[in-house]
């Protein structure tokens, strides 16, 4: 669809210091973010860590109270309207006209670009075909599941053929089939070399889809780089997570921290870090110790974040 050639090393977007205030409120305070050409990159954190007010910086909609920001090398204070004309944002919340039909939200969005009116037309058929909602260009908006309006709104963010894309948790409220689809679509920009930036707060959204991600917890970047290598420095290869009844946890804690690398209580199991985990359920069974029910499973971002912030992602 759009070819837009990777110059190897270029940044498209850089942020310094860059900080957002609501009256008393600091929002955003004095992260540092750079990504290159044709990157997808992640902010994961969970509710309120800051990260809709960074898309809205970036997207150049609302000024920034401190720090340094620039897309293509121009400054959103003074080059707004420019920076605007390359970006394509889907906010949280769809904000279609549900007065018109599938295709009139295109063609109006189009316009509103200046896009000449044969041209608009062309790229309409062109982005109903991408979010495969051409067999519903001429449906009524409301008409639409959650999941075929969330790719209207994708559609309608590429009719300027975007050179950067910003997604705010654009899978969020999707049943599982519609996020894939979501994905899918978005691997495909990344392979004609569109730049993605998304929040998100699914781990797993974040792990599949995005080369290197920003951890943001309460305004400010506690990590980052890519899924493996979070999970690899922050964590073991595997996590056993066992159940035990309430009388027997603190055992458990105490066998278990003899051999694993960390071990963490959660309000309903303990976690417990080790590169094995098979062996450290031995252990514990060693100690004389049977876990009501047990789990072996991969480190996640999850973990991660857990150990960065003492907190679960997820609410
Ligand atoms: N327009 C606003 N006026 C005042 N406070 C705001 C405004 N927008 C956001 N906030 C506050 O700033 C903080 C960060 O909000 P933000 O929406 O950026 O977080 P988030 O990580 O995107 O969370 P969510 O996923 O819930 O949108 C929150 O405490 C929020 O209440």
């Amino acid at each position: 669809m759009v070819d837009h050639t990777p110059a190897r090393d270029e940044v498209v977007l850089e942020a310094q210091g860059l900080t957002k205030r609501y009256g008393e409120r600091e929002a955003v305070r004095g992260i540092d973010f750079r990504v290159t050409r044709g990157e997808f990159v992640g902010f994961l954190g969970p509710n309120g860590a800051g990260k809709s007010s960074t898309m809205r910086m970036i997207a150049s909609t609302s000024p920034r109270s401190g720090g340094q920001l620039r897309m293509f090398g121009l400054d959103p204070a003074n080059a707004g309207a420019r920076i605007r004309a390359r970006i394509g944002v889907v906010p949280q919340n769809d904000n279609l006209d549900s007065e018109l039909t599938v295709q009139q939200n295109l063609y109006v969005y189009g316009l509103l670009f200046g896009l000449p009116r044969r041209h608009v037309r062309a790229r309409a058929a062109e982005l109903l075909e991408f979010v495969q909602l051409t067999d519903r260009a001429d449906a009524a908006v409301e008409s639409l599941s959650g999941g075929m309006k969330r790719r209207l709104t994708i559609a309608r963010a590429l009719v300027n053929q975007p050179e950067l894309m910003l997604l705010d948790e654009p899978t969020t409220g999707l049943d599982p089939q519609a996020r894939h689809l979501v994905w899918e679509r978005l691997y495909r920009l990344k392979a004609e070399g569109v730049t993605l930036v998304l929040t998100t707060h699914y781990m797993d959204e974040a792990e599949q889809l995005c080369d290197r991600l920003f951890i943001i917890d309460d305004g400010r970047v506690v990590a980052s780089g890519s899924p493996a290598a979070l999970i690899g420095e922050y964590c073991t290869r595997e996590v056993l997570e066992v159940r035990v009844p309430e009388e027997e946890r603190p055992r458990v804690v105490k066998a278990a921290s003899k051999t694993a690398a960390r071990v963490d209580e959660l309000p309903d199991r303990v976690l417990i870090y080790a590169n094995s985990g098979e062996r450290a359920l031995a252990a514990l069974r060693g100690d004389g110790l049977e876990p009501l029910n047990t789990l072996v499973r991969r480190a996640s971002l999850e973990d991660v974040f857990l150990r960065l912030t003492g907190r679960s992602l997820v609410d």
